[in-house]
Parts: structure tokens; C-alpha cells; sequence
């Protein structure tokens, strides 16, 4: 970083040497990118790799044996051609055999020692047999720890981190539970029957998403189910009522609406669960939700279930009040410093609010692995703001009409568009497939959503990146550091150099899948350019790719405000500085004002013994020109 030494004369020397160092390295910025592979990945790569010498040493003891049964068959067949033709294809047969052999017993090796097997529990045959079709042989430990805690009829408060399957948890043993369970007997049948399930969650498109596992899974034991949700018609939702469901699942309003119609009655209600219970409260919905449960006229005859990643203390108090004295409780985080998912890397990266927009298509290009990304903003307006200003992205907010926020979640989730740019409305519960990458545009006002926005990558069990921007003048990341536990990885912003390479990359692949058939048509021009343009083939091919993938310069950008175009210098005072109208002061003695006001995101540094402030590039050699005049 080029700095500014105010009182030390004898630094001049060094300072004129740094002049010509001004493009600000940052070898952090590769090292980091480079760290950022999961080490977790590694490790199961290691595990892998144990696995296969494993499987390796097996089949080669295997190979073994029957390379010393082969030798000795084929002494005795040797005379006869044919046989020994038969003799292979028996051999090649039990080999074929034992390698199948081997393969089953490396299964069944793994399989008998997983407690979790879905075989294991009471479930039924048919919902195994659809979990077995979404790939789900074995539960989640949140899961298997509920699983007859549920089916048995207690009250039940579960706790686990985002993305750990917490949908499932209620959802398995309610359904055995009215199917094969205890419920079964009383639970209402046939035409206009009242609904034996209620669901409460938050946001629509939370509720959408469990609804439709209810469908998957309740479907095969013959339990259907309807989502009620507002902005959506209400005749549809009556209809579906009036015929009779057994599921309901749905947000407080519109469900209080519609018990307030007549629409639903709940003297049958078998289940009630409140998932995402914290932040339904923290919506405001929390008379809707006390009514809504108030309702329930024998209480003692429903079992309550309530599921969040968080649970914050108030929350509790919600459930001593609806759930039984005879609840449990399944808290896989408790008293664990790391309260959010331990499957993301977590960052931070400081970056003015005017920057944002330059710099977060390069956190996308350096950190998503070409997979979805869903950047999060604290208002509505800057959500559809940001989701202008980058191209091929979507909003997701409140404000926006139903229809064209289901729209707009399935493009995502079906990979039409990969960035969905979202207020917290999309923080909660969804469960979007190869989302590989979160940005949260400034630090959230609460811990919980920071845990659950980060959440919404590195779920059931994959990796992801989460990365926060802050404003160093404007906010701070201890308190969420400090209430989540995280410990956060510090980065500056992706330099556009740094970036570039990795467009490249892109772009050599590009280039190496085009047709040879275009050579001929393109031939003489490349010659006539090689010959022209003075440079060799290697640097005009560079600049071929760098179009290729979209580049004609290289901005510089700076370390602190992540601004294009900007430096970040260094003022060292020599002595502690305590106030940056100080800092303001000292620069006015040295410099026109105009430039004394162009300077962005002063802040004091560390140790208290100087300044960074970012400069524009083109007034750098003003800055240090000044500070030399200063101690001529
Ligand atoms: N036993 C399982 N085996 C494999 N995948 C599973 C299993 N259970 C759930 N999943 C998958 O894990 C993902 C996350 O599940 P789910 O959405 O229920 O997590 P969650 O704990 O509710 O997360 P959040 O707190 O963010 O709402 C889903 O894609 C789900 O299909």
C-alpha cells in the first residue's frame, strides 16, 4: 500500500521508491482465493482415496487368488485351445462376480453400520421406497433424533443448523403418525373432512416448498395436502378446503383469514407446527399466530412442534406457553460457540455501498463456481436497485406481485437466471439447489439473519461461501462475529487482474471448442494482423481471449473502498492520531481542498498510528507530491 509518512523525514527516500510502486498489490487476495477450496473437501477426498486403496487392496487379493486359480487351471486346459477359451470366460465370470461381491459387501459394510437407515425407523413402505427415488437412505441426525420422540406423541422443540433437514423431521413421523401411528384411528376421513395437519410458516414461498414435500411424501400413503398463502386467490384455496385436505400448511395471515371465514375448522386438528417460529414472531405475526393457536379448543389432544435454526430466548417463552410440560427438546447447536452452518467459509470484505455494484459480479466470478448466487439487501428498493445494475439477475422482495415472485423463484431454481437478488423474504428455509454462493450487501441487523442467509448455501452437507460487504465507516461485523460465532476470513476486494485470469480461463475453453471449419475464413486476417500489429502470436492471443471474455482494459481497484480506479494510500503519523478531523487537518496543510474532499472512507488504522484513505488513481502523484512539499 502506498504510504505517506507525515512526520519521518527520514523516510523520504523509501516514500519517492514507493511512488513507483503505486498499482496496490494484494497477494492476499490469490492465497485467499486459493485457501478457499474447503478443506472439507479434502478430507472427504482423503477419505475417498482411504476407501479406494481399500477397495484396491480387496480387489487385488481377490486378483490374487484367482490369478493363482487361473495359472493353475490353465496348466491343465493348456493343450486344448477351446478350453482354455471357456476357462477364461469362467474366469472373467467369477471375476465379474466378485467384483460385484465386492462392491455389495463394501455396501452393506457401510450401510450395516449406519444407525440412520431409513429401515431402521418406523417408516412405512411405500414413503422409504419415494425417499429411496430422492436419493434418502439414511435420516439426518436431526431426523433420527426426533423421528420417535414424534411418532411416540410428545411435544417437540428441534434445533439444527440451516440446511440440515429439518422439513423432513416433522414431516416423516406426522405422516406415519396419521397413517400407521396413534392419530390413526381418530383422524378424519372422506368428503369436507377438517385438516388433522397445520403448518405455520413465515413467508410464502417457504410455506410452497414445504407444502410440496407434504405432496411428495403424503401422497404415496394417500394424505393430501393444500398451501395457503396471501396474494393468491382465496376462491381456489376455499374450494380445496371444502373438499377436504389433511395437511394445511400456510402463513399466519392468510390461514387466521380463512379460519375467520369458516374456511377451516381445527376441532380435528392432530399436529400443529411452527417452523421458522422466531421469525414468524419477529414478522409481527405474532397475534395472528396466538390466535391461530388459541383456536385449538383441547390443546392437550394436538401435538405442537416447533423447528427454527434459531431460537432465541423470547422464543422460548412462546413455547412453555404452547407446547406441554412434557415436551423435549432436540437442540443439535445449544451451548456450541459456532451457531451457523459449518459447511460455508465465511468472509468479510470491505466495500462502500457506491462500490457494491462494480465489485459484486467479481465476487460472483471468483467465488461461485459457476453455480447460483443470491446476493441479500436490508430494503426492498435496493434489491430491484442492484438487480438493474447487474445483468442476468432477478428481484425477490415483498413489494413484487405473487405471481411474479413464483415466476421469478422457479427461473431460479430451474437455472434460468443464476443471481437472485433478494430481501430477507428469501433468507428463511429456501432450499434451492446448487446455490454455491451468498452475498450479503451490508451486515443484517440480527444474528439469526445472518445465520439463516448464509444458510441458504452449504446445505445437507455441501460446501458454499458466504461473503458479507461492509462499510468500514458505516457498520461493523463484531457484534455478528460475536453472537454467531463464526470467525470470519478476512479478504480485500478480488483484484480486476485476479479476476481477469479467471475469465480467461473461461474464455481458453470457449476458444478450444470452436469448430477448425472457421480457421480457413479467418486465417489470412489473423496473418495480416500478426504482421501488423507488432506483437507476437502469444500477446495477440491474449488480447483475442481478453475480448473473448469481455475485457478491452484492466480497471485497478482499491483495497478499502473496493472502488475501480482507486488507491488506497497510507498516512503514518509517527504518533497517535485520535480524531480524523486531525487527519482532515493535516491533509488541508498539504493539498487543495478540493482534493482533501475527494478522498474516500478515511479511517484510522489499527494501531492508531495513521490513516488509510482511498485517492482516485489519477491523483495519486498529487498526494505524494504534496506530502514531499509538506516536508521540504
Ligand atoms: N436424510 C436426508 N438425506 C439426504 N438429503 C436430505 C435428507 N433430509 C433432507 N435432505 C435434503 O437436505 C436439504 C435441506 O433440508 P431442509 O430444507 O429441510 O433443511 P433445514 O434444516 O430445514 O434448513 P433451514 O434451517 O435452512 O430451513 C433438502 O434439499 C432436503 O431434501
Amino acid at each position: 500500500m502506498p504510504s505517506l509518512a507525515l512526520s519521518d523525514h527520514k523516510h523520504k527516500k523509501e516514500d519517492k521508491k514507493m511512488k513507483n510502486k503505486l498499482a496496490l498489490k494484494n497477494p492476499e487476495t490469490d492465497k485467499k482465493v486459493k485457501k478457499l477450496k474447503d478443506p472439507k473437501v479434502k478430507e472427504d477426498e482423503n477419505d475417498l482415496e482411504v476407501k479406494k486403496s481399500k477397495k484396491k487392496r480387496k480387489a487385488s487379493e481377490l486378483q490374487l487368488e484367482e490369478d493363482e486359480r487361473s495359472e493353475t487351471s490353465s496348466e491343465i486346459v493348456q493343450p486344448v485351445d477351446v478350453k482354455v477359451k471357456v476357462k477364461v470366460k469362467v474366469t472373467e465370470k467369477k471375476k465379474k462376480k466378485n467384483k460385484e461381491k465386492l462392491e455389495k459387501d463394501d455396501e452393506d459394510e457401510g450401510k450395516s453400520e449406519d444407525p440412520n437407515l431409513v429401515s431402521r425407523f418406523r417408516i412405512s413402505e411405500a414413503v422409504r421406497k419415494k425417499l429411496k427415488s430422492k436419493g434418502i437412505e439414511s435420516l439426518f441426525p436431526i431426523q433420527a433424533l426426533t423421528f420417535d420422540v414424534i411418532l411416540d406423541g410428545t411435544d417437540l422443540v428441534g434445533r439444527a443448523r440451516t440446511g440440515q433437514g429439518k422439513t423432513l423431521a416433522f414431516v416423516l413421523p406426522i405422516l406415519e403418525s396419521l397413517t400407521n401411528g396413534t392419530v390413526k384411528a381418530s383422524r378424519k376421513n372422506g368428503y369436507g373432512r377438517a385438516p388433522s395437519v397445520l403448518v405455520l410458516l413465515p413467508t410464502r414461498e417457504l410455506a410452497k416448498q414445504v407444502f410440496e414435500d407434504f405432496e411428495v411424501y403424503g401422497e404415496v400413503v394417500g394424505l393430501t395436502s393444500c398451501c395457503l398463502y396471501g396474494g393468491a386467490p382465496y376462491h381456489t384455496q376455499e374450494m380445496k378446503m371444502k373438499k377436504g385436505v389433511d395437511i394445511v400448511i400456510g402463513t399466519p395471515g392468510r390461514i387466521k383469514d380463512h379460519i375467520e371465514r369458516g374456511n377451516i375448522h381445527l376441532g380435528s386438528l392432530k399436529f400443529r407446527v411452527l417452523d421458522e417460529a422466531d421469525e414468524m414472531l419477529r414478522m409481527g405475526f405474532v397475534d395472528d399466530v396466538e390466535l391461530i393457536l388459541g383456536k385449538v379448543k383441547d390443546a392437550s389432544k394436538v401435538q405442537t412442534l416447533l423447528f427454527s435454526a434459531t431460537l432465541p430466548d423470547w422464543v422460548k417463552g412462546i413455547a412453555a406457553r404452547f407446547l406441554k410440560t412434557s415436551k423435549k427438546t432436540v437442540d443439535l447447536v445449544g451451548k456450541e460457540k459456532m451457531k451457523a452452518s459449518t459447511s460455508v467459509k465465511h468472509i468479510v470484505l470491505p466495500c462502500s455501498k457506491s462500490a457494491r455494484s462494480q465489485l459484486i459480479p467479481d465476487i460472483i466470478r471468483c467465488y461461485s463456481s459457476s453455480g447460483r448466487t443470491i446476493i441479500f439487501t436490508e430494503t426492498k428498493d435496493s434489491a430491484s436497485e442492484l438487480a438493474g445494475l447487474l445483468p442476468g439477475s432477478r428481484a425477490l422482495h415483498g413489494d413484487i406481485q405473487q405471481a411474479q415472485r413464483e415466476v421469478t423463484l422457479n427461473g431460479f431454481r430451474s437455472g434460468k437466471f443464476m443471481t437472485l437478488v433478494a430481501t430477507n423474504v428469501a433468507a428463511r428455509g429456501l432450499d434451492i439447489n446448487d446455490v454455491q454462493l451468498i452475498i450479503q450487501c451490508e451486515p443484517p441487523r440480527d444474528v439469526e439473519a445472518y445465520i439463516h442467509r448464509s444458510g441458504r448455501t452449504g446445505r445437507a452437507g455441501n460446501t458454499g461461501v458466504a461473503v458479507m460487504l461492509y462499510d468500514p465507516k458505516r457498520s461493523s461485523i463484531s457484534k455478528i462475529e460475536r453472537e454467531s460465532g463464526v470467525k470470519f476470513e478476512h479478504i480485500s476486494a478480488p483484484q480486476p487482474v485476479d479476476v481477469a485470469k479467471s475469465a480467461g480461463v473461461e474464455a481458453a475453453k470457449i476458444i478450444a471448442e470452436v469448430s477448425d471449419s472457421v480457421i480457413p475464413a479467418f486465417k489470412s486476417i489473423a496473418q495480416e494482423l500478426l504482421e501488423t500489429s507488432g506483437l507476437s502470436a502469444e500477446d495477440l492471443l491474449a488480447k483475442a481471449l481478453a475480448k473473448a471474455a469481455g475485457y478491452s482494459e484492466i480497471k485497478s481497484r482499491s483495497l478499502l473502498t473496493s472502488m475501480e480506479n482507486h488507491v488506497t494510500l497510507l498516512l503514518e503519523a509517527g504518533k497517535p492520531i485520535y480524531t480524523l478531523s486531525f487527519v482532515f487537518g493535516v491533509l488541508k496543510r498539504f493539498l487543495p481542498e478540493e482534493k482533501v474532499h475527494s478522498v474516500q472512507g478515511l479511517t484510522l488504522t489499527a494501531d492508531g498510528m495513521g490513516a488509510v484513505f482511498d485517492v482516485a488513481e489519477d491523483d495519486v502523484g498529487t498526494f505524494l507530491a504534496g506530502i514531499f512539499s509538506f516536508h521540504d
